[in-house]
């Protein structure tokens, strides 16, 4: 299963517009890969608070269009990043949309743990309410958005729904990009799972962005690391990889939630 994640910087000087129509162009250059990922808010800048009201789209709006028209040109399932989403009830979400080979929409996820504690993304959004998985032929993958890295229970329940790859779209911040690594290796090894984590590369709304886009074997083994600058990282995976780890050393079979987390058997 080949994967490509399309490490994109969401700069100022550039309009949605443009940026989508680039996007899509590098998404059409990855024909010939499974899977392809873009980061967190590409459209906007994850940090670029100021805009989400004027680039607020549906699912079904502008990002959507023209992703799936591309995704659709290169045959390939598309992890099409977030967008902000306006919901009728007017609330925003950081939503992230998969889509099929076929330009279908295949499902969305709204960010679970909103970032800023009191101001920006946690003040601004919505905060989405269920998990999301999605089937891909050879792997469930489980979707998470950035600040959800910290927050090892959500891929827990993910692993629980069947995911053997979590892809995680960001705009990290390059000031705590020893985190974000760490955080990604801590994910695939506890979950004995794939991590794919799309970052944004250069600088938006005067926050430097990480890059380093990482993706992280079932062992925790680091199978490939951008740089900080706009990169694509292609990197084959094994997805029989996911049932062999778990099997060689079983660690998911001694979970003891009825002592630890009794209210989740609940
Ligand atoms: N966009 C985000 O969720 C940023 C998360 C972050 O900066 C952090 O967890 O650190």
């Amino acid at each position: 299963m080949r994967a490509s994640l399309i490490q994109i910087a969401a700069d100022p000087d550039e309009t949605a517009n443009s940026r989508r129509q680039r996007a899509a162009s590098l998404v059409r250059e990855q024909r010939g890969a499974d899977l392809v990922v873009l980061p967190e808010l590409w459209p906007v800048g994850a940090f670029a608070y100021q805009s989400f009201e004027d680039e607020a789209e549906t699912p079904a709006g502008p990002t959507y269009e023209v992703m799936a028209e591309a995704a659709r040109d290169a045959g390939v399932w598309l992890h099409a990043g977030s967008i902000v989403e306006r919901d009728p009830d007017g609330t925003l979400y950081n939503t992230s949309l998969v889509i099929s080979p076929t330009g279908d929409l295949a499902g969305t996820y709204r960010k679970i743990h909103r970032f800023g504690f009191d101001k920006g993304e946690a003040v601004m959004m919505g905060a989405g309410a269920d998990l999301a998985t999605v089937a891909l032929p050879e792997l469930t993958i489980g979707l998470a958005t950035c600040y959800d890295l910290r927050f090892p229970e959500l891929f827990r329940g993910l692993v629980d729904a069947g995911a053997g790859l979590f892809v995680v779209p960001a705009g990290w911040p390059a000031r705590r990009r020893g985190h974000w690594t760490l955080l990604a290796r801590a994910r695939a090894v506890e979950n004995q799972a794939y991590v794919l984590a799309c970052g944004t590369a250069g600088t938006h709304a005067d926050v430097e962005q990480a890059g380093h886009s990482i993706v992280v074997d079932p062992w925790g083994e680091v199978l490939a690391e951008a740089g900080p600058d706009e990169e694509i990282l292609t990197v084959d995976l094994d997805a029989a990889k996911v049932e062999a780890t778990r099997e060689q050393f079983p660690v998911l079979k001694d979970r003891r939630l009825g002592v630890v987390a009794p209210d989740l058997l609940r």
